[in-house]
């Protein structure tokens, strides 16, 4: 009995889902990443008896975690900025390489400080997340700042300060190691400059930390590079992804796979496809700019959840496969009336190391010239893991051909 007892007042215990479970049979209780549930009973070791928001139902225990709070030295796992991840992949080159090679990306910051130089003259800049430091380098060498804060979170800022002193920047450059947001800068900055945009412009939420430095530490009046930022979206065609993941299980090596295609579905369309490369021929109409940010007025709450409509008018025949997105950012000039400089990750720009962003609906649709689509795009910040979020696209397709078709999916980025 007391075991039992003693048993009974262990329960509720609380626990995070590690992913998503989708419930099949009315018992069955289904879930999304980060949900916190309260377990009542574990009648076996795989299916647990839990509470979710007040609804009951039985879930797999292999989706789920003992909740940090019951497990303290588990803490430092349960970051939900998982900083040391994060920061730890900034802490070697293979990510910088890739962001110093995208010469459309490096060229364009570059450009920022050539085009402004002379305004540049005994401003103090700060460089959030400066990484090698070439935005800093390239203020101090095209430029005569009074002086440059190079602001670095991971280990790569001990390299970062080696390379001020190599390219005889030292006087102007000061590197300072740790999180922008938490760090102490001697003076309010005139400029704050950050090369701060993910995946869809927004994933790693790093913009956070841009917003957050800007309050604390741009002095009033001061600018901000980018000054602004859109994320673009369009429907487009996708039948070489299509055929490669989805058509392929129809006939190879003459036998029949189709009973795998709902698994593929499952494995290639639930997520975007990062880093993909579309051809402007696939643009099924004109793109939209969906979600635009003033980098002066936006606030770090306005992040947990962004919604663009959107209306597009299909422009030829083509099989509507899935959205397209990536975005532009814009760097307004320092003198009144001066060129605005653009980094456009988009198709008709030299490719980044972004490139685009692919969302696949589970089943394609043909559509025609005149065709509409309209709808809307929500992006909805991760609660649990800070990094993260998820995009919910909702459509609505009128065709002159046939009746209307209304279809929405969510995109997890990636928890
Ligand atoms: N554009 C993307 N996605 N990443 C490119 C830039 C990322 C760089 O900024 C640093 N970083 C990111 N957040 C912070 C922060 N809050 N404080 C200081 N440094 C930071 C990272 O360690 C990388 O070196």
């Amino acid at each position: 009995m007391q075991a039992e007892k003693e048993e009974e007042e262990a329960f509720p215990e609380e626990y995070v889902a590690l992913c998503d479970f989708t419930a099949s049979g009315s018992e069955q209780l289904g879930f999304s990443t980060g949900d916190k549930l309260l377990v009542h009973a574990k009648p076996s070791a795989d299916w647990w008896w839990a509470e979710l928001q007040g609804v009951i139902g039985y879930v797999p225990a292999s989706y789920l975690r003992q909740d940090a709070a019951e497990d303290e030295e588990d803490t430092s796992l349960e970051d939900p900025w998982q900083d040391d991840e994060y920061f730890g992949s900034y802490g070697t080159l293979r990510l910088h390489l890739e962001m110093l090679s995208d010469r459309s990306r490096t060229e364009t910051y570059r450009q920022v400080i050539v085009s402004n130089s002379a305004s540049l003259r005994n401003k103090v800049v700060m460089d959030l997340g400066c990484g090698t430091g070439i935005i800093s380098l390239f203020c101090a060498q095209l430029a005569q700042p009074s002086v440059v804060y190079a602001v670095e979170a991971s280990s790569m800022a001990e390299h970062t300060r080696q390379l001020v002193k190599q390219n005889g920047c030292e006087e102007v450059v000061t590197v300072l190691q740790g999180r922008a947001e938490e760090l102490e800068l001697p003076e309010q900055a005139d400029i704050l400059v950050s090369e701060w945009m993910g995946n869809c412009l927004l994933f790693e939420f790093m913009v956070e930390s841009v917003l957050l430095a800007r309050d604390r530490w741009l002095r009033d009046g001061g600018v901000m590079w980018p000054s602004s930022a859109a994320l673009t979206l369009v429907p487009c065609q996708a039948d070489s992804y299509y055929s490669e993941k989805m058509a392929f299980w129809e006939r190879p090596y003459g036998l029949d796979f189709t009973p795998l295609q709902p698994l593929a579905q499952q494995e290639f369309f639930t997520k975007p496809k990062f880093s993909h490369l579309i051809d402007p021929k696939d643009c099924l109409s004109a793109p939209c700019d969906v979600i635009c940010l003033n980098m002066y007025t936006v606030q770090v709450r306005d992040l947990e959840e962004m919604e663009g409509e959107f209306k597009f008018c299909v422009v030829k025949p083509g099989v509507f496969h899935g959205f397209t997105a990536w975005f532009t950012v814009q760097f307004e000039s320092l003198e009144a009336g001066g060129a605005t400089v653009e980094l456009d990750t988009g198709p008709n720009s030299d490719p980044t190391h972004w490139k685009q962003t692919l969302f696949m609906l589970d089943n394609p649709i043909h559509v025609y010239g005149g065709d509409s689509i309209r709808g809307n795009i929500v992006l909805h910040r991760n609660p649990v893991w800070r990094r993260h979020m998820t995009v919910t696209l909702h459509w609505n397709i009128n065709s002159s051909s046939d009746n209307c078709q209304v279809g929405t999916k969510s995109f997890p980025m990636w928890r």
